[in-house]
């Protein structure tokens, strides 16, 4: 459903060029939730930009929905939705209005566009909001009509820009519930951009990660985890320096590392690995404050290819 090879793009800066997207390739089947992991600045939003048409690569090709990018835009553009941060819609218009001007933007006469304004107020769970102008929606009513404007059309691929940025946890998680259903019912094949690790491991069947400008890492989240062999082991104590030392002495510890009372290290496995650790802890006189064995996370898998943290916001 979307295919590229070596697709990059070159911003020309008064401070000189910058390579925001350096030769991606993506092979997503029809019918995918694939998610585009990465930090701040990484070349999501440019690669998802190009995939629109919104921004034209400086190199490489890709065909998306069956259309090829370069060739034919117009035709990539109809069988797309692109869900864009922050939406775009007036926020004087009430919401029944705003979806039935997009369908009628897609090309529904007049009487079809309301029946299709309805149902998917039905789907998103808008129904009661229809009078309402879209200013007056809370931030998760508001990313929910954002979808729903995306698939007035009945597109083959929705295109996400970072879906759940700034929603509540709980608004986040009924998000997740209706792209899931979208994919499960519809079929329809979803590319999100998030840069939140909860969202690429809970939501996404694959998980492109992606790193200034080159895709570092993809798989399924657990598959991804895998590659990260053992587990952290993070404790404090007043005695961080002397715990340090102690931790570093297990079998097969490594990346020890201390910042202010805690330590931080990895081992094989981090459930046998305990008993000999507080043994040997007790044995030098070293107290501990707590200690927790975590199983990799995303961020595990970025930090161990590329020795920084994605950071959370
Ligand atoms: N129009 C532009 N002109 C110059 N540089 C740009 C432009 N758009 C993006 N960039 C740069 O390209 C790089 C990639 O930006 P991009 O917005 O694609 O990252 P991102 O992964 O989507 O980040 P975020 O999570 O912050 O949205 C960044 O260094 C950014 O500053």
């Amino acid at each position: 459903m979307i295919k590229a090879r070596a697709l990059a793009r070159r911003f020309d800066t008064p401070a000189g060029p910058v390579e925001a997207v350096r030769g991606v390739d993506l092979d997503i089947a029809a019918g995918e939730l694939v998610g585009f992991l990465g930090p701040n600045g990484a070349g999501k939003t440019t690669t998802l930009r190009m995939l629109t048409t919104l921004l034209r690569p400086t190199q490489g090709s890709a065909v998306v929905a069956g259309c090829d990018l370069r060739a034919d835009p117009v035709g990539v553009r109809r069988r797309i939705g692109y869900v864009a941060q922050g939406g775009g819609t007036g926020p004087d218009y009430p919401v029944d209005t705003e979806l039935r001007m997009q369908a009628r933007f897609y090309g529904l006469p007049p009487a079809q566009a309301a029946s299709r304004a309805a149902e998917l107020a039905e789907w998103f769970d808008l129904t009661d909001l229809m009078a309402l102008p879209t200013a007056a929606l809370s931030g998760g009513q508001r990313r929910r009509l954002d979808l729903a404007m995306g698939l007035v059309h009945r597109p083959a691929v929705l295109f996400l820009d970072e879906p759940t940025a700034g929603l509540d946890p709980h608004s986040r998680a009924n998000l997740w519930e209706r792209i899931r259903d979208l994919r499960a019912d519809l079929g329809t094949t979803v590319f999100l951009t998030t840069h939140y690790l909860d969202e690429a491991d809970v939501l996404c069947d694959r998980v492109l990660v992606i790193d200034q400008g080159r895709i570092v890492a993809q798989g399924s989240p657990d598959d991804l985890k895998r590659q990260v062999s053992g587990d952290t082991v993070v404790l404090t104590s007043a005695q961080a320096a002397a715990a340090a030392e102690v931790a570093g002495r297990l079998p097969g510890a490594h990346q020890v590392s201390v910042a202010d009372t805690a330590v931080r290290f990895h081992v094989p496995a981090g459930d046998t690995a305990l008993p000999t650790l507080l043994r040997e802890l007790d044995q030098a006189e070293v107290e501990l404050t707590s200690v927790q064995v975590h199983r990799p996370t995303l961020d595990d898998v970025f930090r161990a290819l590329t020795g920084r943290s994605l950071g959370q916001d």
